[in-house]
């Protein structure tokens, strides 16, 4: 399985999630400039955190323009797995892949911290290896990760079941404690809470291992493969 992590000019949680694919997974992954204009080689498109354009108008605004960003829609499309992370949950949500949108923390600070998320879902490619409901200990970072969407959307979310991972005590003003969602295929999920920042006990845990094997493990099973771990 290859895996692309996509990088912008600001970008800061790319070698994070480069590390986390080659040390968790060990399977091939390349850095993408944001400027490609073909993602075909890959299975999988990580879009990382950081301050892509300096976080200038909104985080992720600017982002979404990037010529790659037109690939990561195709790749959407096909059914590729995409995960967008902080600064690429914002770029999804400022794309149009994933609805609603990121404000400003309720606090109006920058949040930088351990959080308690619950796994709402387990039945998506990225969390298939948690159990329903499991409390998972991932880090946040971040300035702007109040989720907000208009009612409507907000219905749909809970009916289609795409609220991915919860808050226990909600760092942020997020609608309804939401940390992720993913959209109503189930292939591409942003989430503000690192993951990557979470695959080994030495950095204060490891539950954002089991993304990582998710997602190896879902594309396993679509290419009828024996699973990891
Ligand atoms: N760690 C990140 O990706 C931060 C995202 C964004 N720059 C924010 O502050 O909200």
């Amino acid at each position: 399985m290859k895996f692309a992590v996509l990088v912008f000019p600001g970008s800061n949680c790319d070698i994070d999630c480069y590390k986390a694919v080659e040390d968790v997974l060990g399977e091939p992954v390349d850095y993408v400039w944001h400027t490609a204009t073909d993602l075909s080689a890959y299975d999988c498109i990580l879009v990382p955190g950081g301050f892509s354009y300096g976080d200038y108008l909104r985080c992720g605004a600017i982002s979404r323009f990037a010529p790659v960003m037109n690939e990561v829609a195709k790749a959407a499309e096909q059914g590729k797995f995409i995960l967008g992370i902080c600064n690429g949950f914002q770029i999804l949500t400022e794309a149009g892949l994933l609805p609603g949108a990121l404000r400003r923390n309720m606090s109006m600070k920058f949040r930088c911290h351990d959080t308690v998320l619950q796994v709402a879902n387990n039945t998506t490619p990225f969390t298939r290896d948690y159990a329903q409901g499991e409390e998972i200990v991932i880090p946040i970072a971040h300035g702007e990760g109040n989720y907000y969407c208009d009612e409507d959307t907000l219905a749909r979310l809970q009916a289609n079941n795409q609220i991915v991972f919860t808050y226990k005590s909600n760092p942020n003003g997020s609608l309804t404690d939401i940390a992720g969602i993913c959209n109503e295929q189930g292939n591409v999920l942003g989430m503000m809470p690192h993951p990557e920042r979470a695959v080994d006990q030495l950095l204060g845990t490891d539950d954002g291992k089991r993304m990582f094997t998710s997602i190896l493990n879902a594309w396993r099973d679509k290419h009828g493969a024996a699973s990891v771990r």
